[in-house]
């Protein structure tokens, strides 16, 4: 990897500095984007590093110069003393870097894509490519693989952060306790044909698996179910009808004949509806997701999207069982709506997450097909009422899971989920496994960025009412502040908004606004840099600024300007949450 380290020269005493650029001679610089405002070309450059305290930023370096002194203007030795990461850095990736200076900030996409990562998709360079190709969040499902296998997933993804300056988040997804079938033995699917008899049972069997014989992961199928009632597997894929219970054996003839994919989904209907025996007594974290949840905290992971919630309680109860042992670092919840029982108390669920998941492969099996797209419509809305960042997920091009070009049928889906505004898109199977992952997310990438212009171009400004969403005045402030500056980011036709926030509040409350315009969003930390790559229009960027919001407007122009992601004369309004206020100015 080539180290870009750039010195720059002050030419003039105006207070916004003007570089030119110097070769640099012979350091030890760490390989990062660094700029150094100097008199004139050093004779020596040299760092000292040591480990941050924080393990999320950059290891603090002391910048040494030692500078021939001659020139006016700023001395070099001025900054002999500050970190590399307070002079020189401003953390962006490449790939957003390129589609700024290419295409300027009006073509940038605002929806965010999260991939599933699995066979396909695991490797070094399968991961960079994904990155290359806009993915904002890698989902690990721990359904499948050991954690081993999402150990190694997670150290790859922080590799290409620290790398190649991603920003690429980890969510993990957790199991949950439903009723599944078990894995088949080791084989990757079986097929049931129409009239065949199938046995489905509790026992555990010794390998090779009996033919025609399913294990089921939940004890009480067995005595849940009753003759006659209809067994469907992953929401209706393929269906079969009980005939006969012998013991911990459940009989059953293949009514629509399909693939068994391992450890598929099973619901059954009774008269027409979904049967809810002794299973929705199952906990929403089982004793696997509780370990599998340590496993995620001690690997750090960025979001933790919690399978089949039901109630607030979980959601409460997990947030301080991670309060508890995690020190400074914050993981996100994500409540995956995918049960009845989650429809039922929506409002209080995504009240307690820091965001949602439409799950819509499983809630499909747990309420009618017909009804999936009015329940995704109506969470959407309420997140972003509610400001909680929300992921519509599943099926969104299954077909490219076998094919390079999608279906019309999956385009016109995922323009609706892009127009109804979600915060991101997932991809399962398609980037899991499928057969042209890259395709696939390249497909959610330009669906994407030409819905969002479309609607601009229209001029499709809802009038969604956007209630206050926080508790104490200085919330109120704040949302007012975002609010406004949304508006007139909108009616002024502006190029950016610049968000300064440590915790990336105001950067959600700018992003729930939806406006026109893409938002800069300036944080200390890479963590909360890596969350707010999850949020609608949000382009996170790591940088150390300080109170004095005229010096960190300087600094930012200063570092956009020389990286070309910027330029004099572009219109750009900025807030922050150190000072609340707005400020609309021309770049200088
Ligand atoms: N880590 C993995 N190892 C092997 N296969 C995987 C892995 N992750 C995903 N897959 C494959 O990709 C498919 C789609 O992934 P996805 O995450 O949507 O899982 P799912 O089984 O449908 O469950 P969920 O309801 O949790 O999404 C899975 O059915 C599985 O075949
Ligand atoms: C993503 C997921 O869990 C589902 O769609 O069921
Ligand atoms: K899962
Ligand atoms: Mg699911």
């Amino acid at each position: 990897m080539s180290q870009s380290l750039h010195l720059f020269t002050q030419t003039n005493r105006s207070p916004n500095l003007t570089f030119t650029k110097h070769p640099f001679p012979k350091s030890n610089l760490p390989a990062s984007n660094c700029w150094f405002p100097v008199t004139s070309a050093p004779k020596s450059i040299s760092v000292r590093t040591s480990a941050a305290s924080d393990p999320n930023s950059a290891p603090s370096s002391q910048v040494l110069v030692s500078s021939n002194g001659t020139g006016g203007g700023v001395v070099a030795t001025e900054y002999s003393s500050l970190s590399v990461a307070d002079v020189c850095s401003i953390e962006v990736d490449a790939v957003t870097e390129a589609e700024l200076k290419e295409n300027g900030f009006r073509s940038t996409r605002r929806t965010k894509i999260v991939c599933t990562i699995g066979p396909a998709t695991c490797g070094f360079e399968q991961l960079e490519a994904l990155a290359v190709g806009g993915m904002n969040v890698a989902r690990i499902n721990m359904c499948h693989g050991t954690r081993e296998w999402h150990k190694s997933v997670i150290e790859r993804v922080r590799k290409l952060n620290e790398e190649k300056g991603f920003a690429v988040a980890i969510m993990m997804d957790t199991e949950g306790s439903e009723i599944h079938m078990g894995d088949l033995g080791g084989a990757s699917s079986a097929k049931a044909e129409d009239g065949e008899i199938w046995t489905f049972s509790v026992r555990a069997f010794d390998s090779p698996r009996p033919e025609r014989t399913i294990n089921v992961n939940y004890d009480g199928f067995a005595e849940d179910v009753k003759v006659g009632d209809e067994l469907l597997v992953d929401g209706g894929m393929v269906r079969f009808e009980v005939i006969e219970k012998i013991g911990p054996d459940v009989k059953c003839r293949c009514t629509d004949p399909g693939l068994l994919l391992p450890r598929a989904n099973l619901t059954f209907w009774r008269d027409g509806s979904l049967v809810r025996e002794r299973n929705a007594m199952l906990p929403t974290i089982s004793s696997k997701d509780w370990l599998d949840i340590d496993f995620g905290i001690a690997e750090g992971v960025d979001f933790i999207a919690i399978s089949f919630v039901k109630s607030a309680e979980v959601i409460n109860h997990l947030k301080s069982y991670i309060a508890a042992r995690t020190r400074d670092t914050d993981i996100a919840l994500i409540a995956k709506i995918e049960s009845i029982d989650s429809l039922k108390n929506l409002e209080e669920i995504i009240q307690a997450s820091d965001g949602a998941m439409v799950a819509r492969g499983d809630l499909g099996a747990q309420i009618p097909l017909e009804q999936v797209p009015s329940a995704q419509q109506k969470i959407v809305q309420l997140c972003r009422q509610l400001n909680k960042p929300v992921i519509v997920a599943s099926q969104l091009l299954e077909s490219m899971i076998e094919y390079p070009t999608p279906t019309r049928a999956e385009v016109a889906d995922v323009s609706e989920a892009v127009r109804q505004r979600a915060d991101a898109l997932m991809l399962s199977g398609e980037s899991a496994m499928g057969q042209f992952p890259e395709k696939a997310l390249a497909v959610l990438r330009s669906v994407s960025v030409r819905i969002e212009k479309w609607w601009r171009e229209e001029k499709r400004h809802e009038a969604m009412e956007l209630p206050a969403v926080g508790s104490t005045f200085s919330d109120f402030i704040s949302e007012e502040i975002c609010n406004s500056a949304a508006k007139m980011a909108n009616n002024l036709a502006v190029d950016a908004l610049f968000v300064y926030t440590k915790n990336g509040h105001m950067a959600s409350l700018l992003s729930r606004c939806r406006p026109d315009c893409p938002i800069f969003a300036f944080t200390t930390t890479a963590s909360v840099r890596r969350r707010l790559n999850l949020q609608w229009g949000l382009i996170p960027f790591r940088l150390s600024f300080s109170d004095d919001m005229e010096s960190n407007l300087n600094k930012t122009f200063s570092l956009l300007k020389a990286r070309g992601m910027i330029k004099s004369g572009d219109l750009v309004i900025a807030v922050s949450d150190m000072l609340q206020s707005i400020q609309v100015m021309n770049v200088p």
